[in-house]
């Protein structure tokens, strides 16, 4: 889709005639992030002092979300058309669908009008043709991603993606005002559905009030680890931009705000196609596969219903915390007390339930570690966590070691996105490091514990004269910890 571009000094003139108001800011290129807003005086915005008046007002009307998309499609019944064929699955596709036909139509200028113009349809124009998120790109530099988190996060996405496209193109074919507008001589590609999804993901916001948005103008500030400004919604519900407290702005300086900061590297990469070292959450998440041989394997992932994960973070301590609400109900089997039963329901459906101890426990599948804390033998069932765990985390790290590219980018991958997979790369393998350590020393407890009680199970099955005493149990447990398996 040849989408026009219109010059950012324009912008403007746009904002003028949509009663956006730029105070004391300007939109403007910078070095190497693309645009961002810039202050061409001196600031200050004193502790305690009244507040500086906001920096940029954007009035409610032009905020982007689910309401605003069902807002436009009373107004535009061709519209309304679409939405009630494809739409309605949610904020994201209600947006991106409004957003393709703003930008099917901004890209077919000559075409008779269809559709109720909106002040979206220009500001599409001012954003940029590509984002350096990964999902845009080429098959020569998704391969710097192999062995990291984003390897199977990108393909999902791109699967996902695939999909959500097929089903606008499959209902919309028939509707005769957009089957041409859209579709006419491949019109709308696929890789517009990818950019216009990598516009909205490293662009949506969340409004206190108003939930996940996007907001012309405030798009146009660039993420720093020790931001400048910050948004809000007025009372009157317009989103201002404001200079955080005691901070200070030279002439010429950039204004920035934080795009999150618990966001962790991976997370950055994905939605926004940078990482910020300085504020990016030390943190990783892994997707965890069911025992090939489990028989209940398919009967867990249907009843758990989410993808199965493993999260693994480093405190400000530097101690390795990880959780997985999966691997408890992936490491007990039927002997252990787990079943699994289909029950008829009133309307004569049928429902999966999960049964621990007998106890209907079909609501609580991602508790199981709670489930199983009071069961004798939850050290075992500790272990075996702990040990799937830890493999998934080491063939990870062997994954990623054995899949470093070269030195240097090829003459087909962007200096750029190269520089960025590297930094991913590196972060997560330190974390990854880490957390094979930390789990290492986390079963090596666990093994010594039941080593324990072993021991004492067999002295005490033995007689009273074979007891040992408790401290030196303790001391030959240790000892002897390598040898129990
Ligand atoms: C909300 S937009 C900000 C405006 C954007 N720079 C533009 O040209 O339209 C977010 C995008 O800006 C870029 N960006 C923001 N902060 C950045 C940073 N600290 N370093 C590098 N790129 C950044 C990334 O491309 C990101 O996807």
């Amino acid at each position: 889709m040849p989408c026009p571009t219109l010059p950012i000094e324009d912008l403007p003139a746009w904002a003028h005639l949509n009663d956006v108001t730029f105070h004391t800011v300007e939109v403007t290129d910078t070095e190497g992030k693309g645009y961002g807003v810039l202050c061409p005086r001196d600031l200050e915005a004193t502790e305690g002092a009244p507040d500086i008046p906001p920096l940029l007002t954007v009035p409610h009307d032009l905020v982007l979300n689910a309401a605003a998309v069902d807002e436009y499609a009373k107004e535009d019944k061709n519209f309304r058309h679409l939405l009630d064929a494809v739409g309605h699955r949610g904020t994201r596709a209600d947006v991106l669908l409004f957003l393709l036909v703003q930008a099917a139509l901004a890209s077919r200028p000559g075409h008779p009008p269809v559709g109720v113009s909106n002040p979206w349809r220009e500001y599409l124009q001012f954003l940029p043709e590509s984002v350096s998120v990964p999902t845009l790109w080429t098959d020569h530099e998704r391969p710097l991603l192999r062995g990291t988190s984003l390897e199977a996060a990108v393909d999902a996405k791109i699967s996902a993606l695939d999909a959500e496209f097929g089903l606008i193109q499959e209902k919309s074919s028939d509707l005769d005002s957009w089957s041409d507008i859209l579709w006419h001589d491949g019109s709308v590609s696929f890789t517009d559905w990818i950019r216009l999804d990598a516009l909205y993901r490293s662009r949506c916001l969340e409004l206190p009030r108003s939930g996940e948005s996007m907001v012309p103008c405030i798009d146009m500030l660039n993420h720093a680890g020790t931001p400048s400004a910050y948004y809000e919604e007025s009372p009157r519900d317009e989103v201002i931009l404001l200079l955080r407290p005691g901070v200070s702005i030279s002439n010429g300086e950039e204004v920035t705000i934080s795009y999150g900061d618990n966001k962790s590297a991976a997370e950055m990469l994905f939605n926004y196609g940078f990482i910020d070292p300085q504020s990016a959450a030390d943190s990783l998440v892994l997707p965890l596969t069911p025992f090939p041989d489990d028989p209940l394997a398919k009967a867990k992932l249907i009843a758990f219903g989410q993808a199965p994960q493993i999260h693994v973070a480093r405190d400000q301590d530097g101690a390795i915390r990880w959780g997985s609400e999966f691997v408890y109900l992936m490491c007990v089997n039927e002997e252990d007390g787990l079943a699994f039963r289909v029950l008829q329901d009133t309307d004569g459906g049928r429902q999966l339930r999960v049964f621990w101890q007998e106890e209907d426990v079909t609501d609580r599948t991602g508790g199981f570690e709670e489930l199983i804390r009071t069961h004798p033998l939850f050290a075992v069932f500790k272990l075996r966590v702990v040990t799937v765990v830890q493999e998934t985390i080491q063939t990870q790290l062997e994954r990623l070691r054995s899949t470093a590219p070269p030195d240097n980018p090829s003459s087909l991958q962007r200096e750029d996105c190269f520089r960025m997979a590297l930094l991913l790369r590196q972060i997560e393998t330190n974390i990854l490091e880490a957390s094979v350590e930390a789990l290492e020393e986390e079963g090596g407890v666990l093994q010594r514990t039941l080593l324990m009680a072993h021991e004492n199970v067999v002295a005490y099955l033995a007689g009273p004269a074979e007891q040992p005493n408790s401290d030196l149990a303790g001391e030959e447990a240790s000892n002897e910890a390598d040898d129990f398996s």
